[in-house]
């Protein structure tokens, strides 16, 4: 019999004592595969019965293949890990429910007969104000017209990152390939074939990035910098308000077009580092 020190640790550890050949105990480790000859005595012995009976349904399916055998029957692995969640499983789970059902309530403005269907125009101004093609548009004339070095450097940085976020926000979307919510209509104007999906709002990663491009590059009075920050919150929120997007699609993009920034600064193009990539194609 194993002594009680024994017991416990093997509870520790994950292992479970066995009557070995030589009638001892030994113990094995319930992650691992029983030695052959423990093996072979499990068929009759009642400890090792009822070992297995206590093993996890996954486990006892068998675990290192991509599809697991009950009784002949094929299951492919991800029914099993529904069977066994985990806690990170069960949380992520119940974020997407609560998502689901939040972005549902919130799309109010999702269409004209919807409760707040009224405001659609307002919100689909909202969307125009912060699309690619104004910002990408408003930065190339703002670089022609800029007769200062400096402003022309802060205006090329700029057209940089807004197409920086469009690659960024485009693989993001093609990785995840998350749908967008049932209740919003496809009718944005000049969209990529991946803003068919949902996640992460590029939108709200572009509010995120410009607001912080803006607050740092341009000198704006208080005022003015309260207006880009409720401007680019108000973006966010147009996106579930209008049915685009959910929410957790909003908060990351804004997460993402914070860091974004980041990124810019740290490939920040200024005038002599042009120069010498200029000096060096020649
Ligand atoms: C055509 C250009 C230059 C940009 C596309 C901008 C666009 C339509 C992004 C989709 O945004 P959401 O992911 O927030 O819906």
């Amino acid at each position: 019999m194993p002594s009680p020190k024994a017991r416990s640790s093997a509870a520790r550890s994950g292992s479970a004592p066995c009557a070995g050949g030589n009638g001892r105990y030994e113990f094995i480790s319930l992650n691992r595969t029983p030695p052959p000859h423990l093996l072979q005595r499990q068929g009759s012995d009642p400890t090792a019965a009822r070992l297995r009976a206590s093993e996890s349904p996954s486990r006892r399916r068998g675990s290192g293949s991509s599809t697991s055998s009950t009784g002949g029957q094929q299951l492919p692995e991800e029914d099993c890990m529904k069977l066994n969640p985990s806690i990170v499983g069960i949380a992520l789970s119940s974020l997407l429910a609560i998502d689901l059902w939040l972005s549902k309530r919130l799309g109010v403005c999702a269409c004209e007969d919807a409760s707040w269907g009224s405001m659609r125009p307002l919100m689909k101004l909202v969307e125009i104000s912060g699309h690619g093609i104004p910002w990408l548009a408003g930065a190339a004339y703002c670089l022609y017209k800029s007769d200062s070095a400096a402003g022309q450097e802060v205006m090329l940085n700029l057209l940089m990152a807004l197409v920086l976020d469009l690659v960024l926000v485009g693989v993001m979307k093609a990785v995840v390939r998350r749908r967008r919510p049932a209740q919003n209509r496809m009718d944005m104007f000049a969209t990529f074939s991946v803003d068919g999906y949902s996640f992460p709002s590029g939108h709200a990663t572009r509010a995120a990035m410009c607001a912080r491009f803006l607050l740092a590059h341009l000198v704006l009075a208080a005022p003015l910098r309260v207006l880009v920050l409720l401007w680019a919150t108000f973006v966010g929120f147009s996106r579930v308000l209008l049915g685009r997007h959910h929410v957790t699609d909003v908060a990351f993009g804004f997460l993402m077009g914070y860091w974004q920034y980041n990124l810019v600064e740290m490939l920040w193009l200024s005038p002599a580092m042009l120069q010498s990539t200029i000096g060096q194609l020649q």
